[in-house]
């Protein structure tokens, strides 16, 4: 078992490529190892390709995690020393790559975002391998994240991300993450919805666990962050 946060992100990481365990007993580990994490990877492997088993840390599974593909993608690379580019989710195929020390991961196809307004919040319901919800607010530190996050968590069953524009191509970004019914200091999937709602080439998206930079390329959407083995 080892731990990782990326992007203030926390993960405990299982590898299992060797061996098989039942969904119970992974409900088990994750409810046991995820006290003080955001939720758990499996490192599996089906067909000869890794998969990624995503849990949160309330014991949900969830097809995907971005922040969790990445740590997942780096420990391929500099723990097994796996030169692969690719592994699979239950969101799909996930791409990635390592550069400038970097971990980028090409995002899973994002669903057509649908406007809708709820509890007096305008905003976007779009699929980035797991729901999210995107509004935009003039001060995302005045949101009472864990009461109106909660609510509209609730009511959509999606990840919540408030959204502040600094610039054109910044965006500062809180999340009430679904499955840790909680704020988290950084949500991958979540600032790449909010880097799609905001529609700009390369997105810097500031959240309290760092720096994430969102890539709009021409053959997808690439999230762009560190990892570290905390
Ligand atoms: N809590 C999310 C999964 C983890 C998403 C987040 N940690 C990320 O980095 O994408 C859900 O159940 O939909």
């Amino acid at each position: 078992m080892k731990k990782y946060t990326a992007n203030g992100n926390s993960f405990v990481l299982f590898d299992i490529s060797k061996t098989s365990i039942s969904d119970n007993e992974k409900k088990k580990w994750v409810l046991e190892n995820c006290k003080d994490r955001d939720g758990a990877l499996f490192v599996e492997k089906r067909d000869g390709i890794y998969y990624m088993d995503y849990f949160n840390k309330d014991g949900s599974r969830a097809p995907f995690c971005g922040n969790g593909a990445r740590v997942f993608f780096y420990y391929l690379q500099n723990e097994k020393k796996e030169n692969v580019s690719k592994f699979l989710t239950d969101a799909g195929l996930v791409f990635g790559k390592i550069y400038n020390g970097k971990i980028l991961i090409k995002m899973p196809k994002p669903s057509i975002a649908q406007k809708i307004k709820i509890e007096n919040f305008s905003g976007y319901l779009l699929k980035v391998g797991v729901p999210h919800f995107v509004t935009f607010v003039d001060n995302v530190d005045k949101i009472m994240i864990n009461n109106i996050g909660k609510k509209l968590r609730k009511k959509l069953n999606a990840n919540i991300n408030f959204v502040q524009k600094l610039s054109k191509n910044t965006i500062k970004v809180r999340t009430f993450e679904r499955g840790v019914e909680g704020e988290t200091l950084s949500c991958g999937s979540g600032s790449t919805a909010s880097a799609i709602i905001l529609n700009e080439n390369k997105v810097k998206v500031i959240t309290k666990g760092g720096i994430l930079y969102v890539h709009i390329l021409n053959d997808g959407f690439y999230l762009e962050g560190g990892v570290e083995n905390v």
